[in-house]
């Protein structure tokens, strides 16, 4: 197993699916830090954007300074945006609703799986890993649509890209948080 011990990775804890990562951060030997004011950037090496809300999240990241602080950080740390984390890195929103902290080439669509099959779980075929990632998805978007040749995209359900990397920036649809496989986070790991 890679040795983790060293790096110290947040998860921004305004709303949503936060202790689901804190534990497995930690369960890779990391040290994992609730992030609920800007000044905690600082000490970190990376920081999860988890699931929740985004209309939720978004309106605390811009009365809590998030916005600036982390266009900042995304300069030379990764972020890691899932399911609603997705929504909040994305440049573009489907329907014209505004962009939050505008750093990937992707358009998102919300809801994107409909009201019958909206929470479901599915084994993943992700490039650069073996076998196939049990993958949970819970009102989750997906990519609608790439719009630079910096995105590279790591995983598909049909024709809708799930998970995809554009520099130091991660992003997917579903919540790796949920299951016990850590594959996932550790192809964010080495992103640091
Ligand atoms: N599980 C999730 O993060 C759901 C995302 C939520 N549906 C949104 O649009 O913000």
């Amino acid at each position: 197993m890679n040795d983790y011990s060293h790096l110290k990775i947040g998860v921004l804890a305004l709303q949503g699916a936060v202790s689901e990562h804190l534990a497995q951060i930690e369960k890779l030997g990391a040290t994992a830090v609730a992030v609920k004011k800007v000044d905690q950037l600082e000490q970190l090496d990376a920081i999860i954007l988890p699931g929740g809300e985004s209309t939720a999240i978004g309106k605390l990241m811009r009365e809590y300074g998030f916005i600036k602080a982390l266009q900042n950080f995304a300069k030379n740390r990764p972020l890691f945006g899932t399911c609603a984390g997705m929504i909040l890195l994305a440049k573009h929103i489907v329907g014209g609703e505004s962009s939050h902290l505008n750093l990937m080439d992707i358009t998102v669509q919300r809801n994107a799986f409909g009201r019958q099959i909206a929470s479901f779980q599915t084994d993943l075929t992700i490039k650069g890993l073996k076998g196939t990632v049990p993958a949970v998805f819970i009102r989750a978007p997906y990519i609608a649509e790439i719009n630079s040749d910096q995105v590279e995209v790591l995983a598909q359900i049909d024709d809708h890209v799930v998970l995809a990397k554009q520099g130091n920036l991660l992003a997917c649809s579903f919540h790796p948080e949920l299951t016990n496989d850590t594959q996932v986070l550790e192809l964010f790991l080495k992103m640091i």
